[in-house]
């Protein structure tokens, strides 16, 4: 049950009085051989799921810092088929939730349904597909509930508020509320509706409402989480999993304990 899985982590989370944290970090930066030791310094450091990037040569919406993380993870041969099997290896030793950030031209590049299945077989409980939008979905939701799989869609600032109350209804698993316009990446401040912006989801979205894109301080950590049930970090993790900096990881995380 793997949905359950993540939605059940997200419950805990935030029945415990804390709010959501969800790191993502580029699976093979640094070489796959890592990814389980990463991913369990991230658990035990406190993430409630770990939001895991495939490489992919074509990154449109990566800022800098996460193409810097798919050029080295492509260069030492990293496929989407090698991270699942290490996934599945490991299995039995993680009991935090993941969740795939990909593109979908691996994914179909792979075979859809094939991919679907080695994603359940490999534990994974969710996919966030930045480019599928709704529109272009088709059968592709179905497909992937079937095979107990959370499609996690994503809700911009652009977006009309129609359009993000069919997004909220849709999401599967938590609704990805992206925070700034453009590519992912450390920001300085926020517009000043995001706070209305992130209660807004929050009211139209009757799954947990995480805040990501440009979050890299425990100071931003706390006050976007402060208008939804938590955030997403990217770049920042990304940056200090590579230069060995894990206390940086750890302060953030911190920030989203009561
Ligand atoms: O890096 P940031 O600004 O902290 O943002 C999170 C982001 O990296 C991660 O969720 C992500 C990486 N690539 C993406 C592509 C689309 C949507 C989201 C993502």
């Amino acid at each position: 049950m793997t949905v359950n899985k993540l939605e059940t982590a997200l419950e805990q989370t935030l029945a415990n009085g804390d709010k959501i944290f969800i790191p993502y970090i580029m699976a093979g930066d640094g070489g796959l051989d890592k990814l389980p030791e990463q991913i369990q310094f991230l658990a035990e450091a406190g993430a409630t799921a770990i939001e895991l990037g495939i490489p992919f040569s074509d990154p449109v919406a990566d800022g800098p810092v996460i193409q810097a993380a798919g050029i080295r993870a492509l260069s030492l041969g990293v496929s989407l088929r090698a991270i699942l099997e290490v996934l599945k290896a490991t299995k039995g030793e993680r009991s935090i939730p993941i969740v795939l950030m990909t593109y979908f031209n691996p994914i179909y590049a792979y075979g859809l349904e094939q991919c679907l299945a080695d994603c359940a077989e490999a534990g994974v409980s969710g996919l966030i597909i930045p480019d599928l939008p709704i529109e272009e979905e088709g059968e592709i939701p179905e497909l992937i509930a079937d095979h107990d799989l959370a499609l996690i869609r994503l809700a911009t600032l652009t977006s009309p508020r129609e359009r993000l109350t069919k997004i909220a209804t849709k999401t599967r698993g938590f609704l990805y509320a992206v925070t700034v316009t453009g590519t992912t990446g450390e920001r300085n401040e926020y517009i000043d509706s995001i706070g209305d912006y992130l209660s807004n989801l929050k009211q139209v979205s009757p799954k947990p409402v995480v805040a990501g894109f440009g979050v890299s301080t425990p100071e931003q950590v706390k006050q976007l989480s402060s208008y939804c049930d938590g955030v997403i970090v990217g770049s920042k993790i990304v940056k200090s999993l590579h230069e060995g900096n894990r206390d940086t990881i750890e302060e953030l995380i911190l920030a989203t304990k009561s």
